[in-house]
């Protein structure tokens, strides 16, 4: 131990989702620019930052093998904290793992972003928020989202210029999670192959009031890498449109030759989403708390594992409880192979980061 005393921040790190997401020109560095709503999940690692101490270390569970300890993004946002602050010369970092590695989900950038904002805490002297992001941004285009208090953020650049905006109300997200990962190198290599030089994506004007409701926030939900990843990946091809039926179904419980066709808790603000985050793999389907009810039901042989055997089967219930648990609609559709699904929530609010010692 050096002479000063222990002193430790705790955090839950939490993912993001690309609500939207437009690359468009690519930089003569080979990187993109690129155009995204970013929102944040309740579904977080735990990270664990300690200062005070000597020495430097990194313990990372509830993941395999991460690669080289120098590589971890958390290590690295620690290293990019010491060079731009001149402190501290010690950290003892712990993560335990809950964010499905390599799935779109922001994993590595939001524990990136946490052991930025765990120093921050705990520093002698903070670094202002600029210079945070700052630090951020070269470790990734998720990671400046990721290092600020903004629960939903329009992105642009790298993901280093951002306007945060008021949260939306909290929703159920479905996460179809994959055994294999899409890689972020080949999927954007893929997209700029596709596109060559001519391609000049067309521009909008965003004004707050286009974010300010799920339902319009619905009607821009695009991921541009989808058309690059989904012809290699039928499989997650298979389940976004399964999560379009079910979009198609909550969407009907909700509208009659679009006009309301009933009171509904969420104020009319229902339109669900149906899309994939980030480069892949995980596609996720996002629904209002109440009012409706969605149900998977994986069955077959290794039905809860995340790589189920053959014959898996899923059925999807549109069940509205707000009108006494009338069923909408059922229907059974074959299981792509090698998928499961996990619950969590929107956050409406940043994690806070908590000090102790
Ligand atoms: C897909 C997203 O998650 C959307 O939020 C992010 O763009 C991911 O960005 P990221 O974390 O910076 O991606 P990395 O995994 O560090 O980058 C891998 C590779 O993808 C390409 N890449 C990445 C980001 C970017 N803006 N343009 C790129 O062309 C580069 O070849 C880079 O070497
Ligand atoms: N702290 C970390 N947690 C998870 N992965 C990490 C971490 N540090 C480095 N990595 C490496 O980063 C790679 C991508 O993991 P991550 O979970 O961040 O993917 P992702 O969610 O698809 O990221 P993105 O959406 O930013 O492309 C993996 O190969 C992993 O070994």
């Amino acid at each position: 131990m050096t002479g000063s005393a222990v002193r430790e921040a705790h955090v839950v790190a939490q993912a993001k989702v690309n609500l939207f997401l437009r690359i468009l020109a690519r930089e003569a560095s080979g990187h993109h620019q690129l155009e995204t709503l970013f929102q944040r999940l309740e579904l977080g690692d735990d990270v664990r930052v300690r200062v005070g101490v000597s020495g430097r270390s990194l313990d990372c569970g509830g993941a395999d093998d991460l690669g080289p300890t120098e590589r971890n993004l958390a290590w690295r946002a620690a290293a990019a904290y010491h060079a731009a602050a001149g402190w501290p010369d010690g950290w003892a970092i712990e993560i335990e793992k809950r964010i499905p590695v390599g799935g779109g989900l922001g994993g590595g950038s939001a524990d990136a972003g946490a052991v930025l904002r765990c120093l921050n805490a705990l520093a002698p002297r903070p670094l202002s928020a600029g210079e945070l992001l700052a630090l951020a941004a070269p470790l990734g285009a998720d990671v400046p989202f990721l290092a600020t208090e903004a629960p939903l953020a329009l992105a642009w650049g790298r993901g280093e210029r951002m306007l945060a905006l008021p949260a939306l109300p909290s929703r159920r997200v479905h996460l179809a999670l994959f055994g294999e990962g899409v890689s972020t190198a080949a999927a954007y290599a893929a997209l700029a192959a596709r596109r060559g030089d001519a391609t000049r994506p067309r521009p909008i004007l965003w004004t707050p009031d286009r974010l300010a409701r799920w339902d319009d926030v619905a009607l821009v939900a695009t991921n541009d890498f989808e058309e690059v990843v989904f012809p290699q990946r039928e499989d997650l091809a298979a389940v976004r449109q399964m999560f379009d039926q079910v979009t198609r179904r909550v969407d009907a419980l909700h509208h009659t030759d679009g006009e309301p066709a009933r009171r509904d808790p969420a104020g009319g603000d229902t339109a669900p989403i149906a899309l994939m985050s980030g480069s892949g793999a995980t596609v996720f389907l996002l629904t209002p708390l109440d009012g409706v009810e969605v149900v998977f039901e994986v069955r077959g042989p290794g039905a809860d594992d995340a790589e189920p055997d053959d014959d898996a089967a899923v059925t999807a219930d549109a069940d509205d409880d707000a009108d006494g648990g009338e069923e909408a609609d059922e229907g059974a559709s074959r299981a792509p192979r090698g998928f499961a699904i996990v619950q969590t929530r929107t956050a409406t609010r940043v994690a806070p980061v908590s000090v102790s010692g």
